[in-house]
């Protein structure tokens, strides 16, 4: 076995003060900072929650759209977030090289506790900007006080203090997120078992090149949910639409960050039929972009969508009564840090994890027959160890676990077994945008349309006259609606 040696520590090389990044930390040019245009301003960052007062829609967006959001309110003493961000710092900062060096993780293990600087096992990645000290915290059975520095006053105490009430406003949001959907509150807590926590502590020193960096590169956190507070310097952003988004430093707010696990768990494969049948709904109204389809039902009774096509009972699955078909799905938020030049930052991120040999497999209460499983079903700790040999890649390892295409082909055979009787069980998107067109031809689901401008309801419209599709005998406008 290739034994690793003992890594370079990023604080060690920034203190020589050399002007140039050496080359292992060099990002390609698609990964760097600068090529991505951020937003800055605070309203369009993640959602702040206050926790006091926040009602179930507010969290619902903020899983669905972002995977990430900041809570204040969050009942967890002020002063202890202050307490665990000082002693992390001390230890960085104030604790000299050779007494860190005494708590370094195993270079030659993943994941292993300790004070470290590469995260991955992988030789051929670039790494990242950061040291990290790494504190093992729950089961209880895990803590080791021996490996958390004694010369720090009330380091230890101040560490399981802070695990204990992470791991109380953990359930506390797996609770709520699990009745944002509707589902038994207790449910993913279920799923995810006896937690195992981990806190990080991440130090990003100050790097003379930020702008061809990563302080940590882009992923998706492994396990269920993480809870991360940050000083205010800031780094930390958030990958929505394409675009990275800083995340405001708030110093009484808690980062909620949406992991892997809570994904697989909560995205029934709705998601990707969905985005089939936006794609094939726009193509066969000959439309740019849909950006959702709902329920008519849904809609009516007060949707915020917008810009929906709004289907018929047929296309929705009937599990979910008054559910719209997008709205299910909850993601986990890609995320990375950034440099700077000027200032040293620190975060304290918590993972709760389910135990390595639990089995996640997509929430039953989500799946049915009209709603196939999107994931398949995976052993935690076999997608913890592809995590850290491949890299996270962003989400490259959760998409390993999507299933296939064809799922969405037997699900649209499943709604009309007559009509899709010529559709193999794994066609092509050709095929299966056919077979789609044939139903909406049969059934004549595209009953309402909100179509933002009246030139593409003219397209549509005359693409419909031109198949012969009998979609409307009459068309109204009501409330910025088109009514067939
Ligand atoms: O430092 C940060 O803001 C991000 C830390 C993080 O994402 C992690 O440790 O997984
Ligand atoms: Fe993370």
């Amino acid at each position: 076995m290739e034994v690793a040696e003992e890594p370079v520590r990023v604080q060690t090389l920034a203190q020589t003060g050399l002007a140039n990044v050496p080359f292992p930390y060099i990002q390609p040019p698609e990964n760097r900072p600068a090529l991505f245009r951020e937003r800055e301003t605070s309203d369009s960052g993640i959602p702040v929650i206050d926790l006091f007062r926040f009602g179930r829609q507010e969290l619902r967006r903020a899983c669905r759209d972002w995977g990430a959001f900041q809570v204040t309110n969050h009942g967890v003493p002020l002063q202890l977030l202050d307490d665990m961000r000082n002693s992390g710092l001390s230890f960085f900062n104030e604790c000299p090289m050779v007494d860190k060096c005494t708590y370094s993780c195993d270079p030659n293990s993943a994941a292993s506790e300790g004070y470290g600087s590469r995260m991955l096992v992988n030789q051929d990645t670039v790494l990242d900007w950061r040291d990290f000290f790494d504190h093992h915290t729950l089961p209880v059975s895990r803590r080791n006080p021996n490996r958390w520095p004694d010369f720090i006053p009330n380091y230890r105490e101040v560490v399981v203090e802070y695990s204990d009430h992470m791991k109380a406003l953990s359930q506390r949001l797996l609770r709520l997120i699990s009745e944002s959907l509707g589902l038994p509150s207790l449910c993913i807590e279920e799923v995810v078992g006896e937690v195992y926590q981990n806190i990080t502590i991440s130090y990003y020193p100050p790097c003379p090149q930020p702008e061809l960096t990563l302080g940590l590169q882009a992923h998706s956190d492994m396990g269920a949910i993480t809870l991360l507070i940050q000083d205010s310097v800031g780094g930390l952003q958030v990958l929505k639409d394409g675009e990275w988004v800083t995340v405001q430093p708030l110093s009484d707010a808690i980062v909620v960050i949406l992991a892997d696990q809570t994904e697989c768990y909560l995205l029934p494969n709705i998601m990707y039929i969905t985005n089939m049948l936006t794609k094939s709904i726009s193509s066969v109204l000959g439309l740019a972009s849909i950006d959702n389809i709902a329920r008519k039902e849904d809609y009516a009774a007060g949707s915020d969508l917008e810009d929906v096509i709004l289907v018929d009972e047929a296309l929705c699955a009937p599990e979910h009564p008054g559910r719209i078909i997008t709205n299910g799905e909850y993601r986990s938020a890609q995320h990375r840090a950034i440099t700077n030049a000027h200032r040293a930052r620190l975060s304290v991120a918590t993972f709760h994890d389910p135990a390595k040999t639990t089995i996640i497999s997509p929430a039953a209460e989500l799946v049915s027959k009209s709603s196939p499983p999107r994931y398949r079903q995976v052993v935690y700790g076999d997608y913890v160890s592809s995590w850290y040999t491949k890299g996270p890649e962003g989400k490259r390892n959760i998409d390993a676990l999507l299933l296939h295409q064809y799922q969405a082909a037997e699900w649209l055979w499943q709604m009309d077994q007559g009509a899709c009787k010529s559709l193999s069980k794994e066609p092509s998107e050709e095929e299966f945008c056919l077979a789609l067109r044939n139903e909406i031809q049969r059934w004549n689901f595209v009953k309402i349309a909100e179509i933002a401008e009246l030139q593409r309801l003219q397209k549509s419209t005359s693409f419909f006259a031109s198949e012969g599709l009998q979609i409307s005998s009459k068309l109204d406008w009501t409330d910025g609606h088109i009514c067939a």
